[in-house]
């Protein structure tokens, strides 16, 4: 059998492939890139974008309902017109992917190769039964969602976020297990979309890995749609009920189940490396599976590198393309860039979104530092009054000694956004007191940030 020789393989066009490719395609180097499905992955095919734009039709659906709120009425009700939503959907999906396939077929040493990707060896991979071999090869593999063998799980047709970014059809009551990311910003939008929506969530709060005044908020921010809330659901499972679907909650306290025509699983997702052939290569991966990487997101063998979820040091897609930015300055720059240099932050993105960097403050407190903390209310913000959306707050927590931000979320109106002017100032690793001069715009929700960190007092343990 021949082999076809390149300078390098990429297994996967998703987040840090595509552009990981185009780096080493400008330095001259004869690429493979390898991509068994859909090019743009996870986030451009049944994540980031698809839901994005979906939670956009919902938002201006949400807004034209509140028109009372705004001194307008509509004549008639807001109608949802579900193939339309998932068209407009469809068109950014089928729009991001053409770039990117248009973007790698003007690599001109990059050869797209569509196929399954397995190791055979350290050095060589087999697609189709054809054998390619380089030197260097980078693993950017991805994930997909986890689908725990609950009770009844196979005796009910159980959606995850694949098949519902293709849904054209509204359900009359979607249940979602899993409250966080996944499952809010499914939840929401969907209400809004005017389906019944049911959250059941095995921890006692919601996004359980915030803290508690964040948890609390989401929660009533959520139930003021209607939306119902059953949290502490250890015993989930599932069965049919007449033409609907029964999911249990709770065995002990014998609460009712939830029913509901269609069911979404969002409790978390698993690294696409069970099929990849690794024991063949000798990568090692940790007990979920996850590529072990260094700092430098080097696997056990040097001339393998692993990048984006698959590695398990990020879950995002920034994460995915900073991991590019890492290998490519560290291989093709001469430079020495390392994850745990990474300042990262994240966005949950529901109405009003959670944009959040650093440390929680319940962290803060457990690293034993003498803090300070800030808090303010979105309400005593004016961007917010004058925009009517004023749920939610903003805080921030310090080291009382360096002076340093350890963390902060912005749970309001522009959050995601807002939050980056923090995400900046701990980048640069600027004291509290370096804001105190800048004229931020007016009226912004930014313009308030140094406000707050002219308001830090000593933490009192309100986490
Ligand atoms: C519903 C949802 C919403 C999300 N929203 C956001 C968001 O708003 N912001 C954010 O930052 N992140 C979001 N994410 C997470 C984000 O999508 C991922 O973190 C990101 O896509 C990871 O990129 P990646 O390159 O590591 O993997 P992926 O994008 O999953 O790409 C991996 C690619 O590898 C291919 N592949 C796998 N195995 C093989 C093989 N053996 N051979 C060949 N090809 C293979 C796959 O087909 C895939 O195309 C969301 C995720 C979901 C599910
Ligand atoms: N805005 C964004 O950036 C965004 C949006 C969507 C997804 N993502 C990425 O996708 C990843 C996966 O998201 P996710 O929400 O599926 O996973 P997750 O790991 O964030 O949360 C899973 C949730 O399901 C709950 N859960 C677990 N087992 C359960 C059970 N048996 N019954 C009931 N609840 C159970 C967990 O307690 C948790 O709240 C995230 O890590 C995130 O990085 C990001």
């Amino acid at each position: 059998m021949s082999i076809r020789e390149f300078d390098a393989i990429i297994i996967g066009a998703g987040q840090a492939g595509p552009s990981l490719a185009g780096r080493l395609n400008d330095a001259g180097m004869r690429v493979a890139i390898i991509e068994r499905h859909l090019v743009g992955g996870t986030c451009v095919n049944t994540g980031c974008k698809p839901t994005k734009t979906l939670i956009g039709s919902a938002y201006a659906a949400h807004t034209a309902r509140r028109g009372g709120d705004y001194g307008f009425t509509l004549k008639g009700q807001v109608a949802i017109d579900m193939p339309a939503v998932a068209a407009r959907a469809r068109k950014v999906i089928l729009d991001s992917r053409a770039d990117n396939e248009t973007w790698l077929a003007g690599m001109a040493n990059v050869e797209l190769i569509r196929g399954h990707a397995r190791f055979v060896s350290a050095h060589t991979v087999m697609v189709d039964g054809e054998e390619l071999t380089a030197p260097r090869i980078f693993i950017n593999v991805g994930g997909r969602a986890v689908m725990p063998p609950m009770p009844g799980v196979r005796d009910v047709p159980v959606m995850t976020n694949t098949d519902v970014v293709a849904l054209d059809t509204l359900p009359r009551h979607l249940i979602v297990v899993g409250g966080s990311y996944i499952g809010l910003e499914f939840a929401q939008m969907y209400r809004r979309f005017g389906a019944e929506v049911t959250i059941i969530e095995r921890m006692d709060r919601l996004i359980a890995r915030e803290d508690p005044d964040i948890s609390e908020e989401v929660r009533a921010i959520l139930e003021r749609e209607g939306i119902t809330v059953r949290t502490g659901a250890d015993c989930v499972g599932f069965k049919r009920h007449g033409g609907d679907i029964a999911v249990s909650v709770d065995c002990e306290k014998n609460d009712a189940p939830a029913i509901g025509s269609h069911v979404l699983m969002a409790v978390g997702r698993r690294p696409n490396t069970d099929d990849l052939g690794l024991e063949a290569a000798g990568i090692a991966t940790d007990a979920r599976g996850y590529i072990i990487v260094d700092d430098r997101l080097q696997t056990n063998l040097p001339n393998i590198f692993a990048l984006g979820d698959c590695n398990g040091r990020g879950a995002f897609t920034h994460t995915a393309y900073n991991d590019f930015e890492i290998v490519a300055a560290n291989l093709l720059d001469g430079e020495d860039r390392r994850v745990s240099q990474r300042m990262t932050g994240y966005a949950l993105y529901i109405d009003p979104p959670l944009g959040r960097v650093g440390m929680t403050e319940t962290e803060a407190a457990k690293s034993g530092r003498r803090l300070f903390h800030s808090k303010r209310a979105m309400v005593r913000v004016g961007r917010a009054v004058e925009k009517g959306e004023t749920q939610g707050f903003m805080k921030v927590i310090a080291d009382a000694d360096t002076r340093r931000i350890l963390g902060a979320a912005i749970l309001g109106t522009s959050g995601d956004e807002a939050i980056h002017g923090i995400l900046d100032m701990m980048n640069a690793d600027q004291p509290i007191e370096q804001l105190r001069w800048a004229v931020p715009i007016h009226p912004t929700v930014s313009e308030l940030i140094p406000t707050l960190l002219l308001g830090l007092q000593p933490w009192k343990g309100e986490a």
